[in-house]
This record gives C-alpha cells, sequence and structure tokens, in this order.
C-alpha cells in the first residue's frame, strides 16, 4: 500500500490514533521537589501544536504496536528505551475538520533521561516540560487533564517505594 493509499484508508474508516505520555525523571538534581518531565512534539505543519508522540493506527495495528511505532518514528525512542507504566491508559474524544477522532494514550517512562531524541520531518520542535509548561503547550483541556492525570499516577507510584 502506498502512502498515499494509506491516508485515504485512514481517512475513510474512524480517525484512531495512539501514542504515548513518554515522561524521564531528572536524577542527581536536589532539591527539585518534581523532577517528571513530560515529552512534547511540535508539529511542522498546521497550527504547530504540541501533543506527545502519537498517530494514527494502520490498519490491522493493535493500539500498543501503533504506539511504539509512532513513538519511534517520531522522537526516534524505540521499546528498548521506555519503560511502559501499567495501569494507565486515556483515551480523547474530539473532532477533526468535523469527523470524530478518538486518541489513546498509554504512559511509558524514558530509561535513560539523557536519551537523545530525534524528529522526523513531521514535527520542528520538542519540548521536555515540567507539567504547567505542558498544559501551557498542549492547551487542549482534556489533553491538560491527561498529563494531569499521568503526573498523579506517576507521583503515587513513587510514594509506593
Ligand atoms: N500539511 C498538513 N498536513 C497535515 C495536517 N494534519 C495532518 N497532516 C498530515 O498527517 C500526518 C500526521 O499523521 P499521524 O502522525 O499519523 O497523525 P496524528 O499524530 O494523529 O497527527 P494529526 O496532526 O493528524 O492530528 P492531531 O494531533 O490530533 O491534530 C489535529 C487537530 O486536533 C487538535 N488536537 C490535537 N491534540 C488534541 C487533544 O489532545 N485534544 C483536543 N481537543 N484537540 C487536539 C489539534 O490542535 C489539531 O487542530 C502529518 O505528517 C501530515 O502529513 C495539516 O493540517 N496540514
Amino acid at each position: 500500500m502506498t502512502s498515499t493509499q494509506r491516508r485515504k484508508c485512514q481517512w475513510e474508516m474512524a480517525l484512531r490514533a495512539c501514542g504515548f505520555i513518554v515522561f524521564r525523571r531528572l536524577v542527581g538534581c536536589f532539591p527539585p521537589p518534581d523532577k517528571i518531565e513530560f515529552l512534547l512534539l511540535q508539529t511542522s505543519y498546521g497550527k504547530h501544536h504540541w501533543t506527545p508522540p502519537k498517530g494514527h493506527v494502520d490498519p490491522g495495528e493493535d493500539d500498543l504496536t501503533t504506539a511504539l511505532r509512532e513513538t519511534k518514528e517520531e522522537a526516534g525512542l524505540g521499546a528498548e528505551h521506555l519503560r511502559v507504566i501499567d495501569g494507565f491508559i486515556h483515551e480523547l474524544h474530539y473532532e477533526v475538520r468535523g469527523k470524530p477522532k478518538e486518541v489513546l494514550y498509554r504512559l511509558a517512562e524514558l530509561r535513560d533521561p539523557g536519551t537523545a531524541v530525534t524528529l522526523s520531518n513531521e514535527h520542528q520542535d520538542y519540548r521536555w516540560a515540567k507539567l504547567e509548561e505542558a498544559c501551557t503547550l498542549a492547551q487542549h483541556e482534556d489533553m491538560q487533564e491527561t498529563l494531569r492525570a499521568a503526573h498523579r499516577h506517576v507521583q503515587a507510584q513513587q510514594d509506593k517505594q
């Protein structure tokens, strides 16, 4: 299937995308109370909006495979770089050009916080952002709530340790 056929097929189906809220924990700098930073990517097209790595589900692909593929394609981070966090899945529903779209986000920690991010031509910039900056970049309320929920989830896990 050519990329044009793939894109047409995706538009004919319900829009569905999957991705990862990728976070890293800063190490070695004391005290900052909040060491959690989220990865956001800025598109090189359209409104240049910021989102975590994610993208459309290919025909026959399962959600986790899509999330891993897109994170590799868009940020250069593969399964070997990530620790997928159990118990966190957030599904967002919004409209894109009049069509309903659903986006499913899982949560993953960057194992080595020093790992470099490598962008594809779909994005022009990236940021490792603390929660409030990430919410400002993300703009959309549903994404902001997802980031806050991810932050709560990571902190709750930390508190248990
Ligand atoms: N030239 C050009 N080309 C485009 C354009 N558009 C796509 N391409 C091509 O498609 C490829 C991307 O393919 P994938 O990577 O597989 O797909 P995704 O990762 O899914 O990426 P998208 O950008 O399609 O979709 P969203 O991020 O969902 O943004 C769509 C709208 O929704 C808003 N929005 C975003 N997030 C949230 C949220 O959390 N909450 C709420 N409420 N709203 C949100 C956002 O502000 C925006 O207005 C590119 O390579 C291009 O070739 C475009 O405008 N111009």
